[in-house]
């Protein structure tokens, strides 16, 4: 059992808390309609967030409310409207391996063409790295990820579960400092489900990466998160609260404690208030 913030980085205490997502006043807005009539949809609205280095965060929001957005922008998919988004201290321009994605559905991010292992090496094979090293690395986070004896296996041979880890175990042979995951989790079904949580945290404890984690379901953001940043409904839409959550991994679904944050979050979700923030 391990606590959040404590032995989850090897660096100092003063890098575990210094920021290496700041986001300030950010907008986002998108033009829709027909060439004759355009309409402005303002998804995004002074959006105020510090992401700290090494933290697992958790974007919980309804569907709709922008953090895919929002996640697109950090990724550097999508440019803001308005505001500041600094990673490292610096605006984002394109997308970066430094900055990961990792999509809700694996089979539209792997080659079906290539096995678990060419799946994987992918990137490093791209950057022109030698075959000897990348066998290394791809030996490296095919173990991490567990995917051993599965390696010449192809995407139509995995389960889902099995191809969510390719993509996870391919992404972090990339050595990014920062997951970016939309929903990674949602199109599995229930106990596989289960299975990658437990297996994304202990991934997250041995890498000590940086990940920022979308999902809509309150169980799972109590489940992963050491902060859950709140967003409200879109339109203008932001990130409201940040809920603290100091509980030790892995977490007990069925413990009192667990229970208490899962309530007050859903509390929040079914007030009146805030349909109207
Ligand atoms: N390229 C785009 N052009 C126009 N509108 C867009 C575009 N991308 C997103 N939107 C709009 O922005 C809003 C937020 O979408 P987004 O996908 O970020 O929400 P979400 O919170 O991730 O939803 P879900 O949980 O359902 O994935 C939606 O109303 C969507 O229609």
């Amino acid at each position: 059992m391990w606590s959040p913030g404590s032995d989850n980085d090897s660096s100092s205490n003063k890098d575990n808390e210094s920021s290496i997502i700041s986001i300030r006043r950010l907008g986002k807005s998108f033009e829709t309609g027909s060439r004759r009539k355009t309409v402005c949809y303002q998804v995004l609205k002074d959006v105020d967030l510090e992401i700290r280095r090494g933290e697992f965060f958790i974007l919980l929001g309804p569907s709709g409310c922008g953090k895919s957005t929002l996640l697109n922008l950090i990724a550097g998919f999508e440019k803001q409207t308005e505001g500041e988004l600094l990673v490292h201290g610096r605006p984002i321009g394109r997308p970066e391996k430094e900055r990961a994605m990792v999509f809700q559905h694996a089979d539209a991010s792997l080659f079906p063409w290539l096995n678990v292992r060419e799946n994987i090496e992918f990137g490093l094979r791209m950057r022109g790295m030698k075959k000897k090293e990348r066998a290394e690395i791809s030996a490296r986070y095919i173990e991490l990820a567990g995917l051993k004896g599965h390696e010449r296996k192809f995407p139509r041979e995995l389960s889902g579960g099995m191809k969510q880890r390719v993509q996870i175990a391919r992404v972090l042979a990339n050595e990014p400092d920062i997951l970016l995951m939309d929903e990674p989790l949602g199109a599995l079904d229930a106990f596989t489900r289960r299975v990658m949580q437990e297996e994304l945290v202990r991934i997250w404890g041995e890498t000590k990466k940086t990940i920022l984690f979308v999902t809509h379901d309150i169980q799972e953001a109590v489940l992963l998160g050491v902060r859950i940043g709140i967003m409200s409904i879109g339109p203008d839409s932001r990130v409201f609260e940040i809920m603290e959550n100091g509980l030790d991994y892995p977490r007990d679904l069925t413990s009192r404690e667990f229970n208490l944050i899962q309530k007050k979050l859903q509390g929040i979700f079914q007030d009146d208030l805030y349909f109207h923030l």
